[in-house]
């Protein structure tokens, strides 16, 4: 497959480094990391090693864009500017990684050339032509249209999510063509919603929300999300939501949420695409989302207040 990955951070790398083991790829990314990996390639190191040759770029013509898959890998926030980008290429499929309610965003642009995707690897970024893998996890791809709100697990997944998911394991990347992806980006948004505000909030490592108070907050924010899924049509009961933090809080207990990272260095966060999006879409269904909106208040009063911190 040719595969542009657009905004190769640390997610981004890690994934399209992976990807040059068997496919062409280039890397839409900054300076110096773009010059490095187009000069000496890119290392991955951590839980996974490989040093891999991609192309890499910080300004993609439209014939690199004319690809077989863009794969999406800036902030939520950027995905507005990665959209615009990317229709002014031609690329087949489009499939974003990020975090939050995305694809939306990218289908308003490119159409029904959009996947849905989700990433559970951990990544960061080195340094110029390095990333580190600080988990290995998994990649689920899929449809996320409207026709597709109440498919489950044992349905089909579509021809083309199963070609990208093919893709991807031929280079030993864990992905699943998922048939039911509207519920997983909403599970994966419930957990998003729970433990990166509230660890971000507290300054706690996901561990912390095993038990106590942390962790009601986290199960609440959780809740509100699965509620506010149904009521946009999308089968996410309020256990499975709460099961799913609790699973995460217990695999990733060591980990800082990418949110707490963002505010310790004092980055803007992806709150309006985590907590604001509930609270958006709750607002639009009639839905009340306390502990979300109070969290995204609180979040977004430290965001217009970080310059100088
Ligand atoms: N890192 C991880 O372990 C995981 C991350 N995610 C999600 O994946 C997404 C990406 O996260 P992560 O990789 O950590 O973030 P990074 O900030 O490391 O990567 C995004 C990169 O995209 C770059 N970028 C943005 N716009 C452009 C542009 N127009 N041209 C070129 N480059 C651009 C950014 O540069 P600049 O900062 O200079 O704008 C940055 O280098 C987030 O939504 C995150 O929540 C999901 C699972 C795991
Ligand atoms: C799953 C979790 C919470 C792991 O830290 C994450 O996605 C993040 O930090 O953004």
């Amino acid at each position: 497959m040719d595969i542009v990955v657009f905004g190769a951070g640390a997610l981004g790398s890690l994934v399209g480094g992976l990807l040059a083991r068997e496919h062409q790829v280039t890397l839409v990314a900054r300076d110096p990391h773009a010059r490095r990996v187009a000069g000496q390639g890119l290392r991955v190191v951590g839980e996974l090693d490989a040093h891999t040759r991609p192309r890499a770029t910080t300004e993609p013509t439209h014939e690199d864009l004319s690809c077989d898959l863009a794969l999406v890998t800036v902030k939520a926030y950027d995905t507005e500017v990665a959209a615009e980008v990317l229709a002014a290429g031609d690329p087949d499929l489009v499939c974003s990684l990020s975090n939050g309610l995305c694809e939306g965003t990218l289908a308003e642009r490119l159409g029904d050339r959009v996947l849905a995707g989700s990433a559970t690897y951990g990544a960061e970024l080195v340094g110029p032509g390095e990333v580190r893998c600080t988990g290995v996890g998994r990649i689920h791809v899929g449809e996320f249209a409207d026709d597709r709100l109440d498919s489950d697990e044992d349905d089909a997944a579509s021809d083309r999510a199963e070609r990208v998911a093919a893709a991807f394991r031929e280079c030993g990347l864990d992905c699943t063509a998922d048939p039911a992806m509207p519920r997983r980006r909403w599970e994966k948004l419930a957990v998003n919603a729970g433990i990166n505000a509230v660890t971000a909030l507290a300054r706690v490592p996901n561990g912390a929300l095993a038990d106590g108070p942390g962790r009601e907050v986290a199960r609440r924010a959780a809740r509100e999300t699965a509620r506010v899924a149904r009521a946009e049509g999308v089968d996410l009961p309020d256990e499975r939501a709460v099961d799913a933090v609790d699973t995460v809080v217990a695999e990733t207990a060591a980990n800082r949420s990418s949110m707490r990272r963002d505010v310790e260095s004092g980055n803007r966060t992806e709150v309006d695409a985590i907590n604001g999006a509930v609270v958006d879409r709750g607002r639009d269904r009639g839905v009340d989302t306390p502990t979300n909106r109070t969290m995204a208040d609180l979040l977004r009063t430290w965001e217009r207040n970080r310059i100088g911190e």
